[in-house]
């Protein structure tokens, strides 16, 4: 689906990630952590193309990110659906909406994606709060209503940046959960997160592999996690 291979990256002259190898297999999940800065947001744009490698290989779908043009590039990311950790929403606009934003853009709001947007409001738990305007919502409800937005187009991977940032930890359970049913069904999902507590909540219920970013590398995290 999304592969690294010796990638690199840096804002500036210095290297912020080097040497970054990872495969995101079909229906996988992982897990990224490390300190504040590690580079985590980063990496993340690097698997969605918002920025291109300034070193090495990164691939979606087996093709070379570098060599995309923008089309080819728009049509990857409807097959990812990103929650990012500061989730905007268009103020003026109810819940409902702006979850249906994605749809509504690519013009596929058709009856059958009515219904199916009705579901996964339903799913998320925001039925009550559909029609509310987004500065209306808890921090949790803002997450969730992030996460229905991230998958209303049927993505295949699922990438989110701290998707529990600023939630208790019952609501942190509930968004983990969430993900977790996602890859039931079958979804790539690479959750970015500094909480190790919901990591090791997750392995009760699935098995990930976990991923640590420190010193601008990426090693897989050992047994003390
Ligand atoms: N657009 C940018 N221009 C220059 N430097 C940047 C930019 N974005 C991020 N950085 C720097 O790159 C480093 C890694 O940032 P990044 O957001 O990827 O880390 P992170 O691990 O996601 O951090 P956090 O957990 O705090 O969100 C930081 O030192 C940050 O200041």
């Amino acid at each position: 689906m999304i592969e690294l291979e010796d990638a690199a990256y840096g804002y500036g002259t210095e290297p912020l990630l080097s040497e970054i190898g990872l495969r995101l297999a079909p229906g996988s999940f992982h897990f990224l952590t490390g300190p504040s800065g590690a580079g985590k947001t980063t990496f993340l744009r690097l698997c969605y193309a918002d920025l291109l490698p300034t070193g090495g290989s990164v691939r979606l779908f087996e093709q070379e990110a570098k060599a995309m043009s923008r089309d080819d590039i728009a049509k990857a990311r409807q097959r990812i659906g990103v929650v990012h950790q500061d989730c905007q929403f268009l103020d003026h606009l109810p819940v409902a909406e702006n979850i249906a934003l994605p749809l509504t853009v690519s013009g596929r709001k058709t009856g059958q994606e009515a219904a199916n947007l009705e579901e996964l409001i339903g799913w998320v738990g925001l039925r009550a709060r559909a029609d509310a305007l987004p500065p209306e919502l808890s921090g949790g409800e803002r997450q969730r209503a992030a996460l229905a937005r991230a998958v209303i187009m049927d993505p295949d991977v699922i990438l989110a940046d701290e998707p529990t940032g600023n939630v208790d930890w019952e609501m942190s359970l509930r968004l983990l959960t969430l993900l977790v049913e996602l890859n039931k069904m079958g979804k790539t999902v690479l959750i970015a997160t500094h909480d190790l507590a919901l990591i090791r909540a997750a392995k009760a219920q699935v098995s990930a592999r976990v991923l640590r970013i420190g010193g601008g590398r990426i090693h897989l995290a050992g047994a003390d996690l």
